[in-house]
């Protein structure tokens, strides 16, 4: 693990395989720090130089004043890039994290060579919703809102097979800093990109839990139907976060896109 200072702001970060294989940056959704990504990068970081990192008001790094727009979130992303000498890199965005590379791939879509959306859309909830959620988490902190994102989270067949597990990706989200995660809410709730991801040139497969409550699978075949030439497919008993609760098959389909396009 890693920390660098981008535009004086703390940036907590880990790169992972051969320095001089091609690269892929892997980007959290909201409510998790990089630690959700170990087993799709211990089994990518055998052939791709494969960095992880915090996004801002999340895990280590540090969390600036909200509210968040997703192109903060963009303009971060591309200056770790730029400190750590990416010049090309494929990118594996969950949740916002994808909502991240679908802005990425429209505004400098030369730095992209290849993009895995994972359970996420152009326009993900409403506005009603990131309210509400915004208001619970000042009111209450995460606490107030941790069960039913564990229900979006995860598959009952999670829930009831792997407890302790379902406890500890549960501590994770209470331990994200409320300030940031409030100000990550708002710009969910401000980021609509569903006009223009028909100008994404970059080569894109969409993936889709099969039982995600937070981005349902038609939501996310309706952005792969958007996206010229974009694939989608499907991970079964999967809820919202594939890398945690079916990496290996997150990995099979990742890795063959990257295999595919990411090398260029
Ligand atoms: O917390 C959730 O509901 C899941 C989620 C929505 C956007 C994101 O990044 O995660």
């Amino acid at each position: 693990m890693a920390f660098t200072r981008i535009d004086g702001r703390l940036v907590h970060w880990r790169e992972s395989g051969p320095l001089d294989a091609p690269a892929v940056v892997l980007v959290n959704s909201l409510g998790t720090d990089f630690r959700i990504w170990d087993a799709v990068a211990a089994a990518l970081s055998r052939d791709w130089r494969v960095v992880v990192y915090d996004k801002r008001g999340h895990g280590l790094s540090e969390v600036p004043p909200g509210p968040y727009a997703i192109a903060d979130f963009t303009g971060d992303l591309l200056a770790l890039a730029d400190r750590l000498g990416l010049e090309r890199f494929a990118l594996i965005g969950l949740s916002i994290g994808g909502l991240i590379g679908q802005d990425l791939a429209l505004r400098r879509p030369e730095r992209l060579t290849a993009l895995v959306l994972a359970d996420t859309a152009p326009k993900v909830g409403t506005a009603e919703s990131w309210s509400g959620r915004i208001a619970a988490v000042r009111r209450g902190g995460l606490a107030a809102i941790a069960d039913p994102v564990m229900e979006r989270w995860f598959t009952p067949a999670f829930h009831s097979g792997r407890p302790d597990d379902l406890a500890g990706w549960r501590n994770a989200l209470l331990r994200q800093p409320a300030d940031g995660y409030v100000a990550t809410c708002e710009a969910l709730r401000d980021a609509d990109l569903t006009a223009a991801i028909g100008g994404i040139r970059v080569p894109t497969l969409a993936v889709a839990g099969d039982g995600d409550l937070s981005t349902p699978p038609d939501l996310v075949r309706a952005m792969a139907e958007r996206i010229p030439g974009a694939g989608f497919a499907l991970i079964e008993g999967c809820g919202h976060i594939p890398p945690v609760e079916q990496p290996a098959r997150l990995v099979a389909l990742a890795g063959g896109h990257l295999e595919r396009y990411g090398r260029g």
